[in-house]
């Protein structure tokens, strides 16, 4: 194992264990500022985001970012247990207090349950990576998967979540899996699009946010899709999402009108990729780390 700078035991100098507290503070308010970028993103099928609610009628972007400031002190948490080499169980009890601190500040409205998890997952493993528990490169989503993976499948599971019932009746993995997994959509399919969208729109981050979230609607079982509008609903969000990259995405001059009437079909449906909105985040959180780490910065 790759010992670094900041290995920081409680023997540590006082000097490694402030830098790695500065370098866990800059995880967590990373994680919550991609949270916001995700919601400052317009238009998103059916998701709701700065300038509307999409197919939602219970919250608006005020309610998520309530939600994203109530939770951040545990992104942190996490980040910290990371770095300390908490097994799953620790994340998972930060995790259901995060949860609660979310339905608080929302008066008991889920705006976050998947990200809480998925970015959650991930602060600790930047956390871990910093404390020097992973090599400097292995990529995070490999260390959740390495580190946690086993535990996140085998783990109690939600009876009575929408995403649960979803998941026994279409047998869809959901969020567990592609956590377990090392977010294979995440690496696969959300950071692709990413650069992408970064190369043929320079200096429109939000285009490139775009690209990413189609692509992410296009690859992903939602279980959300699947509450909501069942396999029905579920093809019906990959095709368009799919045909909206097939004409070119925001490579294509007047993109916006084309996404604007996609994310107006799926309110009509009353559908929405929530899973999808946390993967958007989850890729811009990885960007931003896995480069941070890779540049040693
Ligand atoms: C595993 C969780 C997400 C259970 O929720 P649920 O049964 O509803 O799972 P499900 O996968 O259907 O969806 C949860 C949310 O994830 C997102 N999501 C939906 N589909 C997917 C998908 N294919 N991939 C990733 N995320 C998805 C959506 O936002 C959805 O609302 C979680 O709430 C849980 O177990 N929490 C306990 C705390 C914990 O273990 N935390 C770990 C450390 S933070
Ligand atoms: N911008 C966003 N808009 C909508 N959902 C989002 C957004 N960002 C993330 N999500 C994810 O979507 C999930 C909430 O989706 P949704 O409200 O559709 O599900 P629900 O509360 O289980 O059921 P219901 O269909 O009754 O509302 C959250 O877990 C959250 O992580």
């Amino acid at each position: 194992m790759n010992a670094s700078p900041a290995l920081s035991p409680p023997s540590a100098p006082a000097g490694a264990r402030d830098d790695l507290a500065r370098d866990l503070d800059a995880v967590a308010a990373s994680a919550v500022e991609c949270l916001l970028l995700e919601l400052e993103t317009w238009p998103k099928p059916g998701l709701v985001s700065h300038v509307d609610a999409g197919s939602h009628d219970d919250m608006d972007a005020a309610t998520f970012r309530a939600s994203a400031a109530a939770i951040a002190p545990y992104l942190r948490a996490l980040a910290e247990a990371g770095a300390d080499g908490s097994a799953m169980a620790r994340l998972r009890l930060i995790g259901i207090e995060a949860e609660a601190a979310m339905l608080s500040a929302t008066s008991g409205i889920n705006t976050h349950r998947g990200a809480i998890f998925g970015l959650g997952l991930l602060c600790a493993a930047a956390g871990a990576r910093l404390a020097g528990l992973a090599p400097p490169r292995e990529p995070l989503g490999t260390i959740v998967s390495r580190l946690w993976g086993r535990d996140i499948v085998d783990g109690p599971i939600l009876l009575h979540s929408h995403g649960g019932a979803a998941r026994r009746r279409f047998g869809a993995g959901g969020a567990r899996l592609e956590a377990a997994s090392g977010f294979p959509t995440v690496y696969g399919v959300g950071l692709p699009a990413l650069r992408r969208g970064i190369a043929v729109a320079p200096g429109d981050a939000e285009a490139a946010r775009i690209e990413a979230c189609f692509a992410l609607i296009a690859a992903l079982e939602d279980t959300n899709l699947l509450h909501r509008g069942g396999l029905d609903g579920l093809s019906f969000a990959r095709d368009a999402a799919r045909a909206f990259l097939d004409e070119g995405g925001v490579r294509r001059p007047g993109w916006r009108d084309h996404a604007r009437s996609v994310h107006e079909g799926f309110v009509a449906r009353r559908l929405s990729p929530g899973g999808s909105a946390d993967l958007l985040a989850m890729t811009l959180f990885v960007a931003a780390q896995d480069r941070d780490q890779q540049s040693g910065s």
